[in-house]
């Protein structure tokens, strides 16, 4: 019988996975395979499915994280999943605060063992986030370790933010740290798509963590806009941000334009990219927040 490969995209918060996965879409479809999509975010509210053309089927498990809370919805989705289709292969995207592994027991249900075979962990490594590693949260740090050190394919991502001897360090460190790894240096998460056909899972040392992302604390926050909002002031509200929060995603109407965009923030670099069509105007925010009023409290300002 037929077994349905299964890829993991792991990676911290806004290091490339959902632009990686837009990537092996494209290939996947053009080598004609009939591949399914796992999406798992911490928020309630889902930004990246557009990623996925609608007719491959897609899975969204919204609202926590398949490595701790939502395991079980995971492996009713997949059962459905194998059940409703036969696939060549399941690209799973967890979520950036996911340990690789957790999410890889999830999947490691006796139930499947006879329908999937594993082929591997695939990392995106935010080079600048990576040099300045030691600076963050010392649970993120952790994690960011672990999501290499468990990868069979590690994807240094945003080099056209580093020079080259900080492409040099960055893959020194990281080949020492899982030498039995592939380490590839990337824009925008190009990468030779042929590495997908030669990965194979290897399992790596115990893991240090059990339960990693209840360790980083963080916590998800979506604010809905109801009204156009000017853009400096958006951006002097970002320039404020405390670096405890990681991640914003979703969609902003400036009072300058009549179609949203698609809005994006990741270790302090925001990008814009114009919709045109109306969106829902909500804005996920992922961070180390224990209260979110004061950013409600300042989203609410600029409506005004
Ligand atoms: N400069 C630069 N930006 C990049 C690169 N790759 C991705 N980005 C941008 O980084 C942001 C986050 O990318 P995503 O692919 O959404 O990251 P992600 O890991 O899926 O994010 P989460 O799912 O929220 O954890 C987007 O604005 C991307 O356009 C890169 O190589 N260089």
């Amino acid at each position: 019988m037929k077994k349905a490969e299964v890829y993991i995209l792991s990676g911290f918060l806004g290091t490339g996975k959902t632009t990686l996965l837009r990537r092996i879409l494209q290939h996947e479809k053009e080598s004609a395979r009939k591949i399914a999509v796992m999406m798992n975010e911490l928020g309630s509210v889902s930004i990246d499915s557009d990623a996925v053309d609608s007719e491959v089927p897609l899975k969204e498990l919204l609202g926590g994280c398949i490595c701790c809370t939502i395991q079980d919805k995971l492996e009713s989705q997949l059962q459905g999943l194998l059940f409703d289709h036969d696939l060549d292969a399941i690209y799973i995207e967890t979520t950036g605060a996911a340990h690789p592994v957790e999410v890889l027991d999830a999947v490691l249900s006796p139930l499947f063992a006879d329908k999937l075979v594993i082929k591997g962990i695939i990392t995106t490594v935010d080079g600048k986030q990576w040099i300045n590693r030691t600076s963050l949260d010392p649970q993120v740090h952790q994690l960011l370790l672990e999501q290499v050190k468990h990868a069979d394919l590690v994807i240094i991502n945003k080099s056209d933010l580093l020079n080259e001897s900080e492409q040099a360090k960055i893959s020194m460190d990281l080949q020492g740290l899982n030498p039995g790894a592939k380490i590839i240096l990337s824009s925008y998460s190009k990468m030779p798509m042929k590495l997908l056909e030669g990965l194979a899972y290897t399992k790596k040392a115990e893991t240090a963590d059990s339960h990693v992302s209840a360790d980083l604390r963080l916590s998800t926050y979506v604010y809905r806009f109801q009204n156009a909002i000017s853009q400096r002031a958006f951006e002097d509200f970002l320039r404020a941000l405390p670096d405890s929060i990681y991640r914003i995603k979703g969609y902003v109407l400036f009072d300058h334009s009549s179609y949203p965009d698609l809005f994006q923030y990741s270790y302090g670099m925001p990008f814009y990219m114009k919709e045109y069509m109306k969106m829902p105007l909500n804005l996920v925010f992922i961070g180390q927040v224990t209260d979110w009023n004061d950013i409600e409290q300042q989203l609410r300002k600029l409506e005004l």
